[in-house]
């Protein structure tokens, strides 16, 4: 894997200082196991031997544990920078290129492939450790006698080979395992986030369990329990080759070679020895090979997220003369196979300036979110371009073009965390938004954490809207943000916070279906089927808005 090899070439000192105390402890674990077979052989075991023994097993000791926790810790290093690797990479992809990953699968990736790693590579440290007692043992055994090792090395090796052939039709099912974690993280992404609708409707839960998820687990049981199987059957017979090779030097070696009982002896205790690390590494095989395919599945996924820096140069798309954001022709379709007809917006023309208040309207699919994509950066035009304060946005610059937005979505995400909290008392901006907004006998700010978020849906987007109200940032959308708020809340949006940004010289783009609260935008822009249908400019008695509404809200005067 890429990283771990990057991982391995930066910290070579610490590998070899594993390497180096891995061999020590293998070669001081062989010679154990020859001081033991000595103390049993010998008639006289003396002081010196003792002595040597436990010098011996405090050496082990100490060279394995130094040797598994320098490997543990680069390990654990590789996992951390995968991990923060995939997350900066995460947030530098297109959202497009995201949403054509799917969420379940970018899920299964950064929590189950990570952990299958993760669980491989603390394997990793102890097989090391093992491979190394294993050489020792056979060198051992070569100074002992090279015909009885060749014997046993010989028959050893026709043992792995015999294990890699029997391990090609498991290794074939681990590949559709994995693909079959996917499904089964689908399907339970649906039953999680649809629990409601599941619960109301019982007959379609028990539809969705049983004929959905129960056949998905079903295959996923079959397909290991055939992979573990083989396994454990490959692990079982190298273990009876084990037994075999013990009888074939106890009993018919002797037959044809004169051995020495001392000798055969030892070469029994040693082999009875190695049966735990053989058995340990062959136990760790199938992880390894299940961490494989999860490691191609992060390289994969590594590949296809762009390579992005957090850094910003600050100083893009700054100007002194007043602010201008213009699209000129831009289009962008869906790729919609299935689909009758394919969605698409535009070709649209359009220029939003500074203290502007724009009201995108129309009707469910007629493109108001994904033309607010496209203005916010997150989708690129396919065709036209966008420019802000006359420069003209590429994909060099696209990300600062993006730091000039702050966005509340329709879907929005409310982050528990606030920015730089305590950047010029931004807490108490906080906090005085938050009791503005009517949310101060509900939620305060604690160690720069908004208190609480099991909150309704629009109490959490008065929190996003303060969230966004603290970017501070030049141009403002909003996808619906009314949309959830009780008629109060509401009439201090469109009256009270809109103008208020408005004076503030931001440029506020709001998606909105309340017609009654159009006299406050500036411009009023109308979507259908895609294309910009009419566009109206600021209607009379604009102060009249949203009359319908009694406020009887204590700050509605004072906001913000
Ligand atoms: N991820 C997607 N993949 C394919 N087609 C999509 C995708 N998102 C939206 N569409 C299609 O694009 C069209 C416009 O969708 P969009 O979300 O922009 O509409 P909207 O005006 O915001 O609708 P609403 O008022 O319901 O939120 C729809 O017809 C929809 O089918």
């Amino acid at each position: 894997m890429q990283m771990i090899k990057q991982l391995v070439k930066q910290s070579w000192p610490l590998m070899l200082l594993a390497t180096a105390t891995g061999i020590i402890s293998g070669f001081s674990g062989a010679s154990l196991v020859k001081l033991i077979s000595d103390g049993v052989t010998s008639q006289h075991a003396s002081v010196v031997m003792a002595g040597q023994f436990f010098a011996l097993c405090a050496v082990f000791l100490g060279t394995k544990l130094v040797s598994e926790f320098v490997l543990m810790s680069l390990t654990q290093e590789a996992v951390h920078k995968i991990r923060l690797d995939l997350s900066r990479k995460l947030i530098a992809t297109p959202v497009k290129k995201l949403q054509q990953l799917g969420q379940p699968q970018l899920l299964a990736i950064m929590t189950n492939d990570i952990a299958t790693l993760v669980q491989a590579l603390q394997m990793l440290p102890p097989a090391f450790g093992n491979l190394v007692v294993i050489t020792g043992c056979l060198a051992y055994m070569f100074w002992l006698s090279w015909q009885l090792a060749l014997i046993t090395t010989v028959s050893l090796a026709a043992g792995l080979v015999a294990y890699q052939l029997a391990e090609r039709a498991p290794l074939r099912h681990m590949f559709g395992l994995r693909e079959q974690m996917d499904v089964l993280y689908r399907n339970f992404r649906g039953l999680i986030e649809g629990s409601r609708e599941l619960q109301l409707n019982m007959a379609r839960g028990k539809q969705f369990v049983e004929q959905v998820i129960a056949p998905d687990s079903l295959a996923f049981k079959t397909l290991y329990l055939q992979t573990m199987r083989v396994y454990a059957l490959i692990s079982n017979l190298n273990n009876i080759l084990f037994y075999l090779l013990i009888g074939l030097l106890v009993f018919v070696v002797p037959i044809w070679f004169k051995i020495n009982a001392g000798l055969l002896t030892t070469f029994v205790l040693v082999l009875l020895f190695l049966m735990r690390p053989i058995n340990d590494l062959l136990y760790a095989v199938p992880v390894i090979r299940q961490a494989g395919f999860s490691a191609a599945k992060i390289d994969q996924l590594d590949g296809a997220l762009s390579a992005g820096s957090i850094d910003l140069n600050a100083s893009a798309f700054k100007s002194p003369h007043k602010r201008s954001l213009v699209l000129k022709g831009i289009a962008h379709h869906y790729p919609a196979p299935t689909e009758d007809r394919q969605f698409m917006l535009g070709p649209v023309d359009l220029c939003m300036e500074e203290g502007e208040i724009i009201f995108i309207v129309g009707g469910n699919g007629s493109g108001k979110t994904t033309l607010a994509m496209l203005i916010l950066g997150l989708y690129e035009p396919e065709t036209g371009e966008i420019s802000l304060n006359g420069q003209t946005v590429t994909e060099q610059n696209i990300v600062e073009y993006r730091q000039n937005f702050s966005a509340v979505f329709a879907d929005f995400h409310l982050f528990e965390q606030l920015l730089e909290v305590d950047r010029d008392g931004m807490s108490e901006r906080a906090m005085h938004y938050i009791q503005q907004l009517g949310m101060a006998h509900k939620v305060s700010i604690t160690d720069g954490k908004f208190s609480t978020l099991n909150l309704s849906t629009g109490q959490r987007k008065r929190l996003a809207l303060v969230s966004a109200y603290l970017e501070d940032r030049p141009i403002y959308l909003f996808d619906e943000w009314a949309a959830d708020q009780d008629p109060v809340f509401k009439k201090i949006f469109y009256t009270e916070l809109l103008p208020d940004l408005k004076r503030r010289g931001k440029t506020v783009l709001v998606i909105t279906h309340d017609d009654a609260y159009f006299p406050c935008a500036d411009r009023v822009v109308k979507l259908q089927d895609g294309h910009l249908h009419s566009i109206t400019g600021k209607p009379q008695g604009v102060s009249n808005v949203g009359a319908d509404t009694q406020t009887d809200h204590p700050h509605a005067a004072s906001m913000l």
